[in-house]
């Protein structure tokens, strides 16, 4: 029996379009332009599928989908939309639509939607939507990502997010979490770069240290998160031991926590890494098992380069929050966005922040032109040495983020050594990769003698190369 498809949207042009495109494939196809029309026909008769736009004259497409659904639980609907926002894909998906498409789509999408929503029964789910945005960007780029996030969101699924530094991998992270079941639960987040090396396992499954009083037991980050999410970043920079014990927790759902307790693994795990983990596999500092493990669902973040026309969006944002504050408002004339357009942005979303802070703090006038933002990017490049802090100032903010992630607790005994060792570690590794594995020259950069660099090597366990 042919299927029966109502189209609504008030741009007639769209509509067309869409109509034709479905009729063309044999469904029987109606439309409406408002939603009072369209109540009026679902009055009358029940399609086998719902296509909507969001915006109407006379009000939401989206509160349509309640009332429909009511009357077919099993209708499949897809929402197509203008607002291409984070918050849309969700209530979208939040209402019971079975697809969002962000609007301008491709027509072979929808006509892929239209036939898997018709071999389907539609199943609602349920997830908070909040109206303050998350993420900023309406770029196509960003529209793939937030279908992902609207989709996964609500399930318990491990999430592997990919992209380069600054691309808002721990804000994706945040949003699945405050977007899903588990909102309200725990959110904790741990640094595998920013945590030593062996303290790593003490950190995620706890850690029991005998002593005064009966001892000090330090609970581990899974049982933080119990009921809540636990995110992983930099995944891969994590030990391989740390990996293999967290390999055999998202196998057996348990693990033995400070005490010897076994405890039951309640937590969504999601990880994230700006590193290519296959050629981390193929090196051998990567378990691959773990990484089919965790791969679960991909999710590729963009590069800001790649994200048309969501710099400037993004530049006013970071404007409005900085005038926050109480300062004035501050606003990019159009060639200050163009130039912002022109930059290639290795630190990506994090880079173009930071610009965009230091611009409301420097400039004097309302409007920000583009030798403001030339002057800018000016002195970033040539003071690239004096905008990356020294050495010392690192590893100062590194502890003061070290002691703020420990939060009440204090990270467990032995930091000093703990850091001394991590450091001559990446001093030694670094320094033999420079000279291709060669020991003596390795010492003679470092100015140590080579039985003391070959020494250090073992105690350390940095296997010599060659
Ligand atoms: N789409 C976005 N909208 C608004 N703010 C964003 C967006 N993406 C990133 N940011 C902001 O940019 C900064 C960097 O984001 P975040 O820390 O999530 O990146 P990351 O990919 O985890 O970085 P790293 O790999 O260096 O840890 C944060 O201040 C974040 O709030």
């Amino acid at each position: 029996m042919t299927k029966k498809i109502l189209v609504i949207d008030d741009d007639a042009a769209i509509r067309m379009v869409i109509v034709e495109t479905l009729k063309r494939d044999r469904y029987d196809v109606r439309e409406a332009a408002t939603i009072a029309e369209a109540r009026e026909m679902l009055g009358r008769s029940m399609p086998d599928l719902l296509v909507t736009d969001v915006v109407l004259p006379d009000g939401n497409g989206l509160d349509l989908l309640p009332v429909v659904l009511a009357k077919r639980p099993e209708l499949p609907v897809i929402v197509v939309s203008a607002q291409n926002t984070l918050t849309t894909a969700i209530r979208a998906t939040e209402r019971g639509a079975f697809e969002y498409l962000p609007k301008p789509f491709d027509l072979d999408e929808l006509r892929r939607a239209v036939r898997e929503g018709l071999a389907r029964d539609a199943g609602g789910v349920e997830a908070a939507a909040d109206d303050e945005l998350p993420l900023i960007g309406r770029s196509p780029a960003m529209q793939d990502v937030y279908r992902v996030v609207a989709r996964i969101a609500p399930t318990d699924l491990t999430v592997l997010i990919l992209g380069e530094s600054g691309t808002g991998k721990e804000l994706v992270a945040r949003a699945l979490h405050d977007f899903g079941a588990r909102r309200g639960k725990a959110f904790v987040a741990i640094n595998m770069a920013a945590v030593p090396r062996d303290a790593i396992e003490a950190e995620l499954f706890g850690q029991e240290r005998a002593g005064f009083a009966g001892g000090t037991r330090f609970p581990g980050r899974f049982e933080q998160a119990a009921g809540g999410t636990l995110f992983l970043d930099e995944i891969g920079d994590m030990p391989l031991e740390a990996q293999t014990r967290l390999l055999r927790v998202l196998e057996t759902g348990e693990y033995s926590s400070a005490g010897g307790r076994l405890r039951k693994v309640d937590v969504r795990v999601i990880a994230a890494t700006h590193q290519d983990l296959p050629r981390a596999i193929a090196e051998g500092r990567f378990r691959e098992d773990l990484y089919y493990r965790l791969n679960v669902v991909p999710l590729a973040l963009p590069p800001l380069r790649a994200r048309e026309g969501d710099v400037t969006l993004l530049a006013q944002h970071f404007l409005d929050r900085a005038s926050d504050g109480g300062s004035p408002r501050k606003t990019l004339e159009d060639a200050a966005g163009k130039r912002l357009g022109e930059h290639d942005w290795p630190g990506n979303v994090r880079e173009l922040e930071n610009l965009m802070r230091r611009l409301a703090a420097v400039t004097r006038d309302r409007t920000i032109t583009a030798d403001d933002i030339e002057a800018q990017l000016a002195i970033r490049s040539t003071e690239g040495e004096i905008a990356a802090p020294s050495l010392e100032g690192r590893v100062e903010a590194w502890l003061r983020d070290h002691f703020r992630r420990s939060g009440d607790m204090l990270p467990p005994p032995g930091l000093y050594e703990r850091l001394l060792a991590e450091v001559d570690a990446a001093v030694l590794r670094t320094t033999l990769a420079a000279v291709r594995g060669n020991q003596l020259r390795a010492a003679a950069i470092l100015g140590i003698n080579r039985n003391t660099l070959r020494k250090r090597l073992t105690e350390l366990g940095i296997a010599p190369k060659g």
